[in-house]
């Protein structure tokens, strides 16, 4: 159904955001009137700016990388040349058409769905109907009897970058630039800093990493942060300790950057992977009796729920994993639980005991479960082992010097605690774990109740798991 005009329509369900939102209607819910509100793009950030585009340019630099590191293998390969536009070009000419199907088909296609391409807000409840009233920044109103607000992030953007009136990028635009800039600044240095500073530097840009803190990805287990650190200072110009005390912009488009002690900088782009804020706070949820955390999110309970009766939350808006794979489980938790029904006494639940997550950088890095430190504080009595890929036998093809896999299980029990890898292919020689974990393995069942591919790289993990003293 096309988007329709300024009289009020009522409809049994309203979304906010169609990211992981737009996955909600599916055939069970043909005979419920839907509003979808999307201010941007159909299919939300991890589609059009997020997860899927990174690392389709990800997997160039990974190319890249691998031919300049192709000489320790006899194979004397080189990078000639980078054509910038084809890779964005390959990119986006894949993933718009598939933005623009997605908006066809809800606009077009489905009867029972109305699309608001525009901002929308609480607006209280109608007096008469005890609905939900939702108006948009074309003045149109939307009566809902629930809502589920799947409203993502947008990048946080320091008060000393955004007041100085600098020209930056964010990931929502620094995948297109017109072309490869000569030199880089990327301020931040967790998830989005590392894989850009990997997709930049190995594509030809000379990447400068700058760091408030000590540590890169410092939410990470300690051993794999500085191991990364370490690895991080010989790829690129990483500045540690380095928190910006003012920015300036440069004829020609570039910036300047200073800093508290240091030389200060000047580069051709600047991009900043500071965090993102929960876009809860562009919802006007105070007309509705909601607040938001102290970290910005929308409060749910266990079930999508919020504390206003028929308003369900989910994803980035909502959760504290801003992570693709979990905003898809909360979706799928919410849109059963929408069938059930609101007071059902068999709603489902978030599962967020064992969320893994991976940084798509050079090296890969990936994790599940407690860190080191996690674990210590819990009091738990833990066994760890670190198993260096370069001692099983893929890692002696790959020549490997840098990749770790760390376990850490809990002694008497073997119940598997966490695992932190750092190396190729880490991403998916993770997956066996959070698999293990999910279904109570312990390390001993795990290692020895299965075959492991000889000589594959998961055998990093296997041997990992029979190091562990449990
Ligand atoms: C660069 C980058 C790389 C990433 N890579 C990964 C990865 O490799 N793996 C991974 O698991 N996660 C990754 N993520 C995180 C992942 O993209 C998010 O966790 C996920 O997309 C969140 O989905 P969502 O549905 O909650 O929100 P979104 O997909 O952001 O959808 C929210 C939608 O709501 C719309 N909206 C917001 N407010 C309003 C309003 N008031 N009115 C109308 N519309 C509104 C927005 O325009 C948006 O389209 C990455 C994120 C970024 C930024
Ligand atoms: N592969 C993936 O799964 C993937 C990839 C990209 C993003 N994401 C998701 O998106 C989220 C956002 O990514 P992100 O990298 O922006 O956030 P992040 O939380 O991973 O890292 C933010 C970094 O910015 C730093 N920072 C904050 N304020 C700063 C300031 N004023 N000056 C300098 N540094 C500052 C923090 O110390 C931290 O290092 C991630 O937490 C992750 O959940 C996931």
């Amino acid at each position: 159904m096309t988007t329709v005009g300024t009289t009020a329509q009522s409809v049994d369900l309203a979304i906010i955001g169609a990211g992981s939102g737009n996955s909600i209607p599916d055939e069970r819910f043909d005979a419920t009137s839907i509003a979808i509100f999307e201010e941007g793009l159909f299919g939300g950030t991890c589609m059009n700016v997020g997860c899927i585009p990174t690392k389709m340019f990800v997997y160039a630099a990974d190319i890249a990388a691998a031919a300049r590191e192709s000489a320790k293998y006899g194979v004397h390969a080189r990078v000639d040349d980078v054509d910038w536009p084809a890779i964005v070009a390959r990119v986006f000419g894949r993933i718009d058409p598939i933005e623009a199907g997605g908006r066809e088909y809800r606009v077009d296609r489905c009867e029972n769905v109305t699309v608001y391409a525009s901002h929308v807000v609480f607006d209280g409840r109608d007096e008469a109907t005890g609905r939900y009233r939702l108006v948009t920044a074309n003045g149109e109103t939307v009566l809902a009897t629930e809502v589920v607000i799947a409203a993502g992030a947008r990048t946080a953007v320091p008060d000393v970058i955004a007041d100085s009136g600098v020209p930056f990028h964010t990931n929502a635009d620094v995948m297109r630039l017109p072309e490869l800039p000569e030199r880089m600044a990327i301020l931040g240095s967790g998830y989005i800093s590392a894989e850009f500073a990997h997709v930049f530097s190995a594509l030809g840009t000379r990447v400068t990493v700058i760091a408030r803190s000590d540590t890169l990805l410092r939410a990470l287990d300690a051993d794999i942060a500085d191991r990364f650190t370490a690895i991080a200072e010989q790829q690129w110009d990483v500045r540690r300790n380095s928190p910006v005390t003012a920015a300036s912009s440069l004829p020609g488009g570039g910036v300047r950057l200073e800093f508290a002690s240091g030389d200060p900088l000047e580069v051709d782009a600047l991009l900043v992977a500071t965090g993102r804020t929960p876009n809860g706070d562009r919802l006007a949820l105070e007309t509705v009796g909601l607040s938001l955390t102290d970290d910005g999110r929308v409060p749910v309970d266990e079930h999508g729920r919020t504390s206003a009766r028929g308003v369900w939350a989910l994803g980035d808006v909502s959760s504290p994993y801003q992570l693709k794979h979990v905003a898809n489980h909360e979706q799928r938790v919410v849109q059963n639980n929408l069938l059930k029904g609101w007071d059902a006494d068999d709603l489902e639940s978030f599962d967020h005991r064992f969320v893994p997550a991976a940084v798509f950088t050079h090296p890969q890095i990936a994790t599940v479960g407690l860190t080191e430190a996690q674990a210590r504080e819990q009091g738990l009595d833990i066994a760890v082992k670190v198993q260096n890929y370069g001692d099983v036998a893929y890692g002696w093809a790959m020549e490997d010097t840098v990749g770790v896999c760390k376990l850490i299980a809990e002694r008497g029990t073997g119940r598997i605690l966490g695992a932190h890898i750092l190396g190729a292919q880490a991403s998916s020689i993770v997956q066996p774990v959070i698999q293990a974990m999910h279904f109570g393995q312990t390390a001993h069942e795990m290692a020895r109740g299965q075959y492991w591919i000889h000589p594959a790289l998961p055998e990093v993990l296997e041997n990992a798991l029979l190091g562990l003293d449990v």
